[in-house]
């Protein structure tokens, strides 16, 4: 018989997990805070999933924040897969995120779009948050757009404003949780990953480009992201102090995907769409709530889609 763990559960095979049988953090194991064992061997068989049921073969992926879904819309020749179909996949609950894997041609580029992702305040572990873009790196994506819904921090960004993301403070991180957490997979990249070049120089250029050419500067910023663990909204004090600390976006997302996407060898960009203003004053009655996040994103949804599209048209012709 087994030997019984924790809570009466069955007790890890400890021995099993050190030598590498098994790809499940050791700790969640043990506290049983784990319900899915992400594998590589699974993350091949969702991968597999996906391009069995497509002819696409995309190099470039997007990940749609919230609102930003119809992105996905955009695409020609659409394969959809929601999430509840795909093997060893994670669903997505929030409004706003439809829960999808879409595959199709973007301007007659293949792209993969994540249609709604997974979060932090959902319940999910990082890890979980971010295995799409293993699953991803499993099919061939090379390159990856993060996109975002956030509170602009920065008192010169307004609501509808797109801001580039150059770098982000990983709060989860100072706190001791990453996605990276538990024993290194060596098969997607190293244990140790620097982080200071994270979002790729030369894709921003190309996105500035693509803006230019649109006659989008004048609503576009770059800056510094913050990921909180959400889902409330942020104090007054709590954005004072982001503030203090050089933030200029505040979000609850993208952080664990950017750095599962760094670990992998992809090359990111990212943006976050300015959805409110974060209330940095105690003299007012404004709340920030999910249903303005919602209408700004329907608001600069056209402009996004010719954004993004130029974009990929970039990226695929470097
Ligand atoms: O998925 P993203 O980061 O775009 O969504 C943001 C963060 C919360 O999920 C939601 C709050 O309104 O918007
Ligand atoms: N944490 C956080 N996430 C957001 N997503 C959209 N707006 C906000 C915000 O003000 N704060």
């Amino acid at each position: 018989m087994a030997p019984t763990g924790i809570n009466g559960r069955e007790a890890p095979d400890v021995q099993a997990l050190a030598s590498g049988g098994g790809f499940m953090c050791l700790e969640q194991t043990v506290t049983g805070t784990s319900d899915h064992d992400f594998r590589y061997e699974l993350l091949e068989e969702s991968a597999q999933f996906l391009l069995d049921g497509t002819k696409h073969r995309p190099n470039i992926a997007i990940i749609c924040g919230s609102g930003l879904g119809s992105l996905a819309t955009e695409l020609e020749e659409r394969d959809e897969f929601p999430y509840e179909t795909v093997p060893h996949f994670p669903v997505s609950t929030v409004t706003g995120h439809a829960g999808k894997m879409v595959l199709g041609l973007l301007s007659g580029i293949p792209v993969m779009c994540m249609q709604g992702r997974f979060h932090a305040y959902e319940g999910y572990p990082l890890w979980k948050v971010s295995m799409p873009v293993r699953v991803m790196k499993l099919m061939g994506i090379e390159q990856i757009i993060v996109t975002n819904a956030a509170g602009g921090l920065n008192e010169k960004y307004n609501v509808g404003d797109i801001m580039f993301i150059k770098d982000h403070i990983n709060m989860q991180g100072f706190a001791g949780d990453s996605p990276l957490r538990g024993r290194n997979e060596e098969r997607f990249g190293p244990r140790f990953l620097c982080m200071n070049n994270a979002y790729d120089k030369e894709l921003r250029s190309l996105a500035r480009e693509a803006a230019q050419q649109l006659g989008l500067m004048d609503i576009v910023k770059e800056g510094v992201y913050v990921m909180l663990g959400g889902p409330t909204y942020e104090t007054v004090a709590e954005l004072r102090l982001l503030s203090i600390l050089g933030v200029d976006a505040v979000g609850m997302s993208t952080v664990p995907e950017v750095i599962v996407a760094r670990h992998c060898g992809m090359k990111v960009f990212a943006f976050s769409l300015i959805t409110n203003k974060c209330i940095t004053d105690y003299e007012t009655d404004l709340e920030p709530n999910h249903a303005e996040v919602i209408e700004a994103a329907n608001a600069r949804q056209k402009d996004l889609k010719e954004l993004v599209k130029k974009i990929v048209s970039k990226m695929a012709a470097k």
